[in-house]
């Protein structure tokens, strides 16, 4: 067997790459490349090796026929395709806890420096102004710190927080009243937490549901004299927004390590009295590079070398032996998964898994780690591995059963949600094609494939929902590939899954649920 090749693309402690040659892997540092660049040589390597400066898009995985895995030193993986990756069958891995601490310490330097407008001070020293009367500060103790995402970094932000006595809300859909109490924070809605904090800082990743959560309406209910912190990512942010309340007074300052572009030469912030930037350093201290490093390239190597998965974000660990079988159950698993997390409004407190058939009798832990992921991850940056305990964690009971073949198909999973309000169920097959389908939506018999883009509505069964659908469709562009139906009994609720060709836009969604007789219209993505 030759040696596998893996390809750094991002700064990475140098730990990396001796790991990989002592492990025998073959290793080229390319700092800087280019999409094109990258494009152009990575269908020479097994490996890549990145943080969060390299964009693995679609094209350059499209060029990529030998790569296996992606490895992310640090977190957010939202630099990568992920979906374009696992079509490939390419893994995605990172390093959940390795710089957890060092961003909590970055965020918690930056409230402070906001507190006291150091760098602006520091400028008109240096500068010789000398201007003592310039750079009144406030003090943090008894403020209220709002921490939007209380995972594994807001929670040691929050630890922190409260050693500088400061009294610590929080906002997490998955944070628990239990943990809220281990953790000594408050737990309260956004809304609340807009109105109360004097200092609001983000630790949430960056999704459907969190970009843009900072936005001129949010601002206009937060306390005039607000100050803001970002150590997550720049979309979580509407910049111009920011912008213009800071320049009307009402936020008193913003500390930035993230932007909505990146690298950020030039953004609307910049150059405004109290903003504080610095260039993505959230990670950057040589504790956390040598963790994620040290880390990545053994999870990397173990992978290439032994087959052996784990902190992949796209796929479960699984013996070699198993995986042929299992591998478009685990597929249909976390579409499911997908399909249901995306139907629900807030966070799900029970998951259950129903094995029915064949399927009963395969790896169901699997099964079911990649159906939690599905759910999970349209609000953490879940693996599937970590799936089962991120879940238990979280105060989210999941239940699994199995039983023989039942009704008319030979075997199926269910996945059913409840939150507070609501429960889903979605029930798929896989058909002898190998292709995963759903079957029912909340019991009501359907028929269809999943699909990148897809529309679904609800509707009271009265004769010309589909005619005023599919017109609503072709008047905003939108074009149907398949146009699935079911319904519980005649007169009864009735639904419809549309693929579409590409995304549906808010837009389109707010006409699809101003039809008559709509009652739901969702975009759903898989
Ligand atoms: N600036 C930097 O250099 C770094 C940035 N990060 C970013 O920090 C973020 C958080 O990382 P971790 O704490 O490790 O992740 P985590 O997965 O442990 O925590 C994220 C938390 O956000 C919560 N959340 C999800 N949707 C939410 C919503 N709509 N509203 C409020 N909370 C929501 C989740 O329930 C979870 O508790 C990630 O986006 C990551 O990419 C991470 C490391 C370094
Ligand atoms: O781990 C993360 O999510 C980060 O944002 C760190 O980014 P970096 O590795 O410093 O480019």
């Amino acid at each position: 067997m030759t040696a596998p090749r893996v390809l750094v693309a991002d700064k990475l402690s140098p730990a990396a790459a001796e790991i990989f040659k002592n492990r025998g892997i073959e290793v080229d540092t390319k700092i800087g490349l280019d999409k094109d660049q990258l494009a152009e040589i990575i269908g020479n390597y097994d490996g890549l090796a990145i943080r969060s400066a390299t964009k693995v898009t679609e094209k350059v995985l499209a060029s990529a026929e030998r790569l296996k895995v992606v490895g992310r030193a640090g977190i957010g993986v939202d630099n990568v395709d992920v979906p374009a990756a696992t079509a490939r069958g390419v893994i995605v891995m990172n390093t959940p806890f390795g710089n957890s601490i060092t961003t909590a310490e970055h965020a918690i330097s930056l409230l402070m420096a906001l507190a006291r407008q150091i760098p602006e001070a520091d400028r008109s020293t240096q500068a010789g102004k000398w201007e003592k009367s310039k750079f009144m500060g406030v003090e943090v103790t008894s403020k209220t710190l709002g921490i939007i995402g209380c995972g594994n970094i807001g929670s040691i932000v929050a630890d922190r927080a409260q050693g500088l006595r400061m009294k610590v809300i929080a906002f997490d859909p998955f944070l628990t009243e239990e943990r809220a109490l281990d953790l000594g924070v408050e737990r309260v809605s956004l809304e609340e937490l807009f109105r109360r904090a004097d200092f609001i800082t983000l630790h949430t990743p960056l999704t459907e549901k969190t970009k843009n959560i900072i936005n001129a309406q949010s601002i206009a209910t937060m306390k005039k004299g607000v100050r803001i912190i970002n150590c997550a990512r720049g979309g979580l942010i509407v910049e111009q927004a920011l912008a213009d309340a800071i320049k009307a007074g009402h936020v008193a300052g913003a500390a930035l390590d993230v932007f909505e572009v990146e690298p950020a030469k030039e953004n609307v912030l910049f150059g405004l009295a109290n903003v504080i930037s610095t260039p993505h350093l959230g990670a950057s201290t040589s504790e956390a590079q040598e963790n994620v490093a040290l880390q990545v390239a053994e999870q990397m190597a173990d992978y290439l070398l032994t087959g052996a998965i784990s902190n992949a974000v796209n796929f479960p660990s699984i013996t070699a032996e198993e995986a042929p079988k299992l591998k478009p159950f685990v597929k249909l698993a976390e579409l499911l998964g997908s399909f249901a997390g995306q139907l629900t409004e807030a966070a799900p407190n029970f998951i259950r898994l129903e094995y029915a058939g064949d399927v009963a009798d395969m790896n169901t832990r699997a099964l079911t780690s990649a159906a939690i992921s599905g759910v999970l991850r349209h609000f953490l940056h879940v693996n599937m591995v970590s799936g089962p305990a991120v879940a238990k964690e979280r105060g989210i009971q999941v239940e699994e059963t199995k039983r023989g073949q039942e009704g008319a198909y030979e075997t199926y999973i269910r996945v059913t949600l409840k939150t507070e309000k609501q429960e889903i169920s979605i029930a798929g097959t896989v058909f002898s094609d190998g292709k995963p389908r759903v079957i029912q939506i909340n019991h009501v018999p359907m028929d269809a494939e999943f699909a990148p883009n897809m529309l679904f509505t609800v509707n009271a069964d009265k004769p010309g929902h589909i005619g005023a659908l599919g017109t609503l469709l072709g008047d905003e562009g939108v074009n149907i590939a398949t146009f699935n139906l079911g319904r519980e009994a005649q007169g009864g609720k009735a639904m419809a899954l549309v693929t579409v060709d590409e995304p549906v836009s808010d837009a389109t969604i707010q006409k699809a649920l101003a039809l008559p007789h709509v009652v739901r219209a969702a975009r759903l993505s898989f």
